[in-house]
C-alpha cells in the first residue's frame, strides 16, 4: 500500500489514495498506521475516495489516530487539497466532500485556504481537568469544540495528557477542547486536546473555533484572527456568509508498506 505523509502546522496525516476502493481500512489498521513507534506515525489518516456527492470529485475519508471517525478536519482538508493539487488530481480550487458536508479548498502558493462553512455556537459549557473547571464556549465546525479562554500561565501548565472531563449530554461523542490565550484583540495562542488523537501541535477546526469565539466574545460576527498553535500560525476569518481557515500545508515524504505485516503495538 502506497502512502504519503503531510502536515499542516505540525498536525500530521497519513494520506492513502484509494480511488479504486481496494484498501480496507479498519480502526485497528488506522491506529497501527498512526503509531509513532510501530507504524508510520500521524494524528490521523486521510483516505482519498471518489465523492458520492456530485458537487465534488473527491471525498475526504478522515480517521483520528485512535481509529475513530470525525465529521471534519480543518488541517486535514488543507493537506488533502495540497496532495490533490501536487499530484495533478485537482487544480487550484477544489470542492471536496467530507462527513461534515461540502468544503472548498483554494491552493494559493504555500498557503491553502478553506471555506470551513458557518460555525454553530452551541452555548456555554466547561471542561474539568484535575478537579479544576474551565468555562468555555461550545462551537460546532461540523465537529464539536469547546473553547476555554484562560490566562497564559494556565494554558502552559494545564495537563493535556488525557481527555478533559466534559458534558456527556452536550458532547455525547466527545469533544475537542481548546485552551485559548488572548495576546491582542485579533490574536490568540492555543493548545488543544483533540478527540481521538490527544494533544496535537495544531487543530484546524479548533483554531477556527478559537477565532470565532474571539470575535464573538468581543461582540463581533465578522473579522480576522491570527491563531498561533505549537506547530505554527493559522489565520481565521469570519465573514457574513461563512468562516475561513488559511495556513501552510506540506507533503513530507512517500512510502510503501504491507498492511498485513505492519507491526501492532504489543
Ligand atoms: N480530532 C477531531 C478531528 C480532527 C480535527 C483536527 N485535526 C483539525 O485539523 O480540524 C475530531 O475528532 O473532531
Amino acid at each position: 500500500m502506497k502512502f504519503t505523509k503531510g502536515h499542516g502546522t505540525g498536525n500530521d496525516f497519513v494520506i492513502i489514495e484509494d480511488l479504486e476502493g481496494t484498501v480496507e481500512l479498519t480502526p485497528a489498521l488506522v491506529a497501527a498506521l498512526c503509531d509513532r513507534r510501530f507504524g508510520i506515525g500521524g494524528d490521523g489518516v486521510l483516505r482519498v475516495q471518489p465523492s458520492a456527492d456530485p458537487a465534488a470529485v473527491y471525498f475526504m475519508d478522515y480517521w483520528n489516530s485512535d481509529g475513530s471517525l470525525s465529521e471534519m478536519c480543518g488541517n486535514g482538508v488543507r493537506v488533502f487539497a495540497r496532495y490533490l493539487h501536487t499530484t495533478g488530481l485537482a487544480g487550484d480550487e477544489i470542492p471536496l466532500s467530507t462527513r461534515g458536508g461540502l468544503r472548498t479548498a483554494y491552493v494559493e502558493g504555500d498557503l491553502v485556504r478553506v471555506d470551513m462553512a458557518p460555525p454553530a455556537l452551541l452555548g456555554d459549557s466547561a471542561a474539568v481537568i484535575d478537579g479544576v473547571s474551565y468555562p468555555g464556549l461550545a462551537i460546532s465546525m461540523g465537529n464539536p469544540h469547546l473553547v476555554c479562554d484562560v490566562p497564559a500561565e494556565v494554558a502552559e501548565a494545564v495537563d493535556l495528557s488525557r481527555a478533559p472531563e466534559t458534558d456527556p449530554v452536550l458532547f455525547p461523542a466527545g469533544v475537542n477542547v481548546e485552551f485559548s490565550v488572548k495576546l491582542a484583540e485579533n490574536h490568540r495562542r492555543m493548545r488543544v486536546y483533540e478527540r481521538g488523537s490527544g494533544e496535537t501541535m495544531s487543530c484546524g477546526t479548533g483554531a477556527t473555533a478559537v477565532g470565532v469565539a474571539a470575535l464573538h466574545t468581543s461582540g463581533r460576527d465578522t473579522g480576522t484572527v491570527t491563531v498561533d498553535v505549537p506547530g505554527g500560525r493559522l489565520e481565521v476569518t469570519r465573514d457574513a456568509r461563512t468562516s475561513w481557515l488559511a495556513g501552510p500545508a506540506v507533503l513530507t515524504f512517500t512510502g510503501e508498506l504491507d498492511p498485513t505485516t505492519l507491526a501492532r503495538r504489543p
